[in-house]
């Protein structure tokens, strides 16, 4: 078992197969960076699959592929094959941004994929390609069809930003709903990555959009598994609410990212990191399991988001991070 210096439970590894993507989020990636990590500093599937073996012998229960867009990342469904065939009860999942899904999502499953989370933050085709920077809600709404097709448990993720999509809210909420997917709104997690003068929605202001329409909501009492706090309505929808500015939120983290370049990240508000590539790639077993301890010894308590009515400002890159 994988126990953090704050005597957390670690059982839920992300893993970043790439930082590259098709699309330009404004709260996430709103300009092509400079310059992409060259290739011959990836981790292959290989290589990172020795240390994902190492996490599993050790506890980790839940994989999650992330990126960039790691559909971008050839062969990811041969990938998540091997992390299947090595555990078949891990929870196994991916999070996507849905546009190269309606391809790929039957051979994800097949491989062993178990659920997906998508992104889609409006249903308007005008707001949607606003914020990505790209025409996409026609393909991602395919993907997400494709997803759900091939019997694939989805979630959705909807990142609110002022101005931008804040009145979509109970729309995404409905059309969730009445597809039986669940909904997490994100509130905004300020960083040097996303477009100046990005502002979230709050959880209380999420809260009071939805409460439009569906005026009586329960919270549901914490599953720590997850970052979200889910909500319930009168009928038993439940939505969720991913609320890193709260206080305690980071008390129940269960979590460490591994980005394409093999670096073990404690804590995704942090620049922390301890690379785990050069033991990977010399078969130093031993010594990716000494890096992996030593990252989570050092684990933060939480993030600075949290800090009241002047929310600092993280400099990690989500897209490099996995989110
Ligand atoms: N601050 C913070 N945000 C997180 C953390 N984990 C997830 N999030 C946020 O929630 C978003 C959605 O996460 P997903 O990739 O869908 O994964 P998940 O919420 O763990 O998924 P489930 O296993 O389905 O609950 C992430 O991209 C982050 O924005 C975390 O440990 N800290
Ligand atoms: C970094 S993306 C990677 C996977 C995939 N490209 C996608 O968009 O789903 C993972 C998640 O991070 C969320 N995200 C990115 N930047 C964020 C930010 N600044 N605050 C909150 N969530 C963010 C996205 O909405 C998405 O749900
Ligand atoms: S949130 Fe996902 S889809 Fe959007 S830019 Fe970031 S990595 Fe790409
Ligand atoms: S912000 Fe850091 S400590 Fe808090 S839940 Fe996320 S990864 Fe864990």
């Amino acid at each position: 078992m994988l126990i953090d210096g704050f005597g957390r439970k670690v059982d839920y590894l992300r893993v970043s197969v790439t930082e590259r993507c098709n699309f330009r989020c404004q709260y996430c990636m709103p300009e092509k960076p400079f310059s992409w990590v060259p290739k011959e500093n990836l981790l292959s599937y290989e290589d990172l699959f020795k240390f994902i073996k190492v996490a599993i012998d050790e506890g980790i229960k839940k994989v999650r592929i992330t990126g960039g867009e790691p559909l971008l990342r050839e062969g990811l469904d041969e990938f998540i094959k091997m992390v299947y065939d090595y555990k078949n009860d891990i929870d196994l999942a991916l999070t996507t941004n849905g546009f190269l899904l309606p391809k790929a999502a039957q051979k994800l499953k097949d491989a062993g994929l178990k659920r997906i989370n998508i992104s889609l933050d409006s249903l308007n085709p005008a707001t949607a390609s606003k914020i990505a920077q790209k025409n996409v809600l026609e393909t991602v709404l395919k993907g997400i069809q494709a997803a759900d097709d091939a019997g694939l448990k989805i979630k959705i993720n909807c990142v609110p930003i002022k101005g931008i999509n804040d009145e979509d809210v109970l729309e995404v909420l409905d059309f969730c709903k009445e597809k039986g997917y669940t909904v997490r709104f994100i509130e905004f997690m300020e960083n040097h990555h996303a477009k100046d003068g990005a502002k979230g929605l709050n959880s209380d202001e999420i809260k009071q959009r939805v409460s439009k329409k569906y005026e009586n909501f329960e919270i549901v009492p914490r599953d720590t598994s997850s970052p979200a706090q889910y909500y319930k309505l009168e009928d038993g929808y439940e939505f969720g609410i991913i609320e890193p500015h709260k206080d305690d939120f980071c008390s129940a983290c269960n979590r460490i990212r591994l980005t394409a370049e093999g670096y073990l990240i404690p804590c995704l508000y942090f620049e922390d990191a301890m690379s785990i590539k050069d033991a990977v790639r010399a078969n130093k077993i031993d010594e990716a399991t000494a890096i992996l301890k030593k990252v989570l010894e050092d684990k933060p308590e939480k993030n600075k988001w949290s800090v009241k009515d002047d929310n600092e400002v993280s400099s990690r890159a989500f897209y490099q991070t996995g989110g």
